[in-house]
């Protein structure tokens, strides 16, 4: 029998309540010890509890979700005390010294869910980016995972190829005796219609570029403004801003949001040759490194000095002496703000473009992988006329598919995804 698991399921205590899970087969005799009676299954009810000498720790709000119709698949009960650390701890107290129950391990909850079905490993992995999502266009992304859109398509791929095979085993079964094994009707057309699927969805920006933010890279000469554009866009005084030209000398990266979007700005060193300070010779090297990692860079240079690609803005635009350009990219004063959140404007539409749009699924580095092998393994039917061949693929896209939904799974892949979870999901 697996252990009863309780652990706080809220956030960091002290905080107005605090939400003790507890899920297992002996939820409901831990239940009915701390609060001395039963509970009638998924209403809300009040309840003093008290630890095993009778001293009263909380008045709580009690919910009783018996199993398997649950969030973990088992019974489940929660416990909605009090926030206070005193209150968390000593309930929780009261719980540790019931037999069969312990505290749970970080996504512990979760991995029940999903070890009993409730969940599959995409939606898993869904909730484990919902959980760390940061921005609307992260949690969009997330939420289609968790709830099942990916799982759905690959369940619906999964299920064409199952057809696909049986058609091929039939074929062979009929081919027997004089060796001639020609494809079911219709075979390479289906084969063909589901790898264009799958392609698609490969073409598609991936999830982890969520994650990190797209990277807006601001460079130029010394003294161009770029420290103080960057402080403009990130809405902090994150960079020193100095009329010493030199001033910027190492790498300085903020997140922030932007309607949304994830944005990673990346301030640098001022690009100059003749520098014979030998840490800013550092940092310009750092500067330029910088350059080759950018999704965009902002170059507040000369026109046409800027790497290739690069967005030109003139900025310095209230300052005498600073020279228009010729259709930039943004004209901004970031002393004024004049411009500033026109430039942001663009720049979100450009990121846009390289995130999954607002609620589609997305896929991670690993789902893609999988994805790239199913997809591969139909490609390798192609042109191939021995049935035993052509089936053996087949098999091979499915076991594909079905790790990803985790039909099949590793021990330490899901030590590795659940242990992302904190303690109490
Ligand atoms: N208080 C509380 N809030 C929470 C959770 C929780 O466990 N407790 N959740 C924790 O993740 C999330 C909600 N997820 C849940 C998922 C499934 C079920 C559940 O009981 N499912 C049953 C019955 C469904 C129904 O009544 O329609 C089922 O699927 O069979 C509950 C919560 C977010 N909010
Ligand atoms: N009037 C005006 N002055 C600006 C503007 N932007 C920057 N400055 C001034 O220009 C000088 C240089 O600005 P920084 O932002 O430090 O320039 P930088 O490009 O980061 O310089 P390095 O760190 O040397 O590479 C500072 O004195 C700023 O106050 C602006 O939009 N208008």
């Amino acid at each position: 029998m697996t252990d009863t698991i309780f652990a706080v399921s809220s956030g960091a205590a002290p905080a107005a309540i605090g939400v003790i899970r507890i899920s297992g087969s002996v939820a409901g005799k831990a239940l009915g010890l701390l609060a001395g009676r039963d509970f009638a299954p998924r209403r809300a009810s009040l309840a003093k509890l008290s630890d095993a000498g009778g001293n009263i720790l909380d008045e709580a709000l009690v919910l009783w979700f018996p199993g398997p119709n649950t969030a973990t698949g088992e019974d489940l009960a929660e416990l909605h005390c009090h926030g206070g650390r005193a209150v968390l701890a000593a309930v929780q107290n009261a719980l540790a010294v019931i037999d069969g129950l312990r505290a749970a391990e970080p996504g512990e909850f979760t991995r029940r869910a999903f070890a009993n079905g409730r969940i599959d490993l995409a939606e898993s992995e869904g909730l484990a980016d919902l959980l760390s999502a940061e921005t609307e266009l992260q949690r969009a992304a997330a939420m289609a995972n968790a709830s099942g859109v990916l799982s759905g398509h690959v369940g619906s791929w999964r299920t064409q190829l199952l057809v696909l095979s049986a058609q091929i085993e039939a074929a062979l079964d009929f081919s027997d005796e004089d060796d001639v094994s020609e494809l079911p009707e219709g075979f390479t057309w289906n084969i063909a219609a589901l790898t264009k699927e799958l392609d698609d969805w490969l073409s598609r920006p991936g999830s982890e570029k969520l994650g990190e933010g797209y990277r807006v890279v601001l460079a130029g000469p010394p003294n161009s403004g770029k420290s103080t554009l960057f402080n403009a866009l990130v809405e902090s005084e994150a960079a020193i801003t100095s009329p010493i030209a030199g001033t910027t000398r190492d790498v300085i990266e903020r997140p922030v949001s932007i309607s949304g979007v994830p944005f990673l700005f990346v301030d640098t060193a001022g690009l100059r040759e003749d520098s014979d300070d030998e840490i800013e010779g550092i940092g310009i090297d750092r500067a330029k490194s910088e350059l080759s990692r950018a999704d965009a860079v902002l170059w507040l240079g000369e026109q046409n000095t800027g790497p290739v690609g690069a967005l030109e803005i003139a900025a310095r635009i209230d300052d005498d002496g600073h020279e228009p350009k010729a259709a930039p990219f943004a004209s901004v004063s970031a002393v004024t703000g004049e411009g500033v959140s026109g430039l942001k404007s663009a720049l979100v539409d450009l990121a846009r473009a390289s995130f999954p749009k607002p609620g589609e699924a997305a896929l991670n580095a690993r789902q893609r992988g999988l994805l790239s092998d199913a997809r591969d393994a139909l490609g390798g039917t192609q042109g191939q006329n021995d049935l035993l061949l052509v089936g053996e693929e087949l098999r091979r896209a499915r076991v594909a598919f079905d790790r990803l939904i985790g039909r099949t799974t590793t021990e330490d892949m899901l030590d590795a995804l659940f242990g992302r979870f904190c303690i109490g999901k």
